[in-house]
């Protein structure tokens, strides 16, 4: 198993805090794969988003114990090669925008700038990037005159062009309508075929159920259940636990109490047309 981040039991309280904000998290995330973060509010997810960037403790100080690691070497031991590595895209645009450039592609093309990387690399490099989220057409724009939606592209884009091999994702369709919505996921989605690591956070189970391989879930500062997607999301005992759960799924396990034999819960739309069918075949035989 090739684990690109590993937190070793971690438990971290933000100065002052009477309980921690994380508490005695065991967890391995592997290279390649897509982890969705569920919980209620409050539950832990944005902390443990900067504990794996190394934002905790190097900007936020308070009591941390144990280790995280990535590729190996713990977040402490890094200096700025972590933000290389780890790209992070924040709930709010705004907060990712620079504010310091005129046109979206001098922004998208801003990071690279201070990586000093040469400058016909940064045009090809942002040209590509801005085709894979659909700004081209935004290249003059001043960034602060778009969407939410757009914003949100030119946001990723600018952590994209990057190419950290991590991506962390808090709740980035928040503030978004369904049609900005669905641009964001269609540029997750793309990441994830690039194989990029990704770790997302989202309220919006749905999309979880549809893009994600792994589910971690959260609740007041514990990590209650980890695993596959199917099996995690199927699970009903997490909703007395508080998790959002796929109304499918709901469904399905409902469905099955009442006689119906159906072999698999389903997680996505998808999925539940084709496993009720199957179960309805089922039983029309018997
Ligand atoms: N900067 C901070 N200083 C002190 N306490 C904080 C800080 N940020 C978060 N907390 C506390 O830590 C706990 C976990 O918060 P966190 O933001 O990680 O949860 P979350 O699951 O991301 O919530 P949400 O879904 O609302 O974004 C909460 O009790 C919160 O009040």
């Amino acid at each position: 198993m090739d684990n690109i981040i590993e937190c070793k039991n971690v438990t971290y309280s933000y100065p002052l805090a009477e309980t921690p904000a994380i508490q005695e998290l065991n967890v391995n995330i592997e290279r390649g794969k897509f982890y969705g973060v569920i919980g209620e509010n409050g539950s832990g997810k944005t902390t443990f988003c900067a504990l794996l960037r190394g934002f905790i403790p190097d900007f936020y100080k308070g009591e941390l114990n144990g280790e995280v690691l990535v590729e190996g070497k713990k977040t402490t031991d890094y200096g700025g090669e972590l933000s290389a590595k780890i790209g992070y895209v924040f709930q709010n645009p705004f907060t990712q925008i620079s504010g310091v450039k005129e046109t979206v592609f001098e922004e998208v093309a801003y990071g690279l700038e201070n990586f000093g990387v040469p400058v016909e690399e940064i045009e090809r490099r942002v040209v590509e990037v801005m085709q894979m989220t659909d700004i081209e057409a935004l290249a003059e724009k001043n960034p602060f005159d778009l969407s939410g939606g757009q914003m949100q592209r030119v946001a990723l884009a600018s952590v994209i062009v990057l190419e950290p091999d991590i991506l962390i994702i808090d709740e980035p369709t928040s503030q978004l309508d369904p049609e900005g919505t669905e641009s964001v996921f269609a540029i997750i989605k793309a990441l994830k075929e690039k194989r990029k690591t990704i770790i997302l956070v989202e309220h919006k189970i749905d999309l979880i159920a549809e893009y994600a391989d792994e589910v971690l879930v959260f609740k007041e500062g514990r990590m209650i259940a980890a695993g596959d997607k199917q099996e995690i999301l199927s699970d009903l005992s997490l909703l007395e636990q508080g998790a959002a759960l796929p109304q499918v799924a709901i469904l399905g396990s409902r469905l099955k109490e009442k006689g119906l034999p159906i072999s698999r819960i389903p997680v996505t739309e998808k999925q539940a047309i084709e496993f009720i069918a199957e179960a309805l075949k089922e039983r029309d035989k018997k």
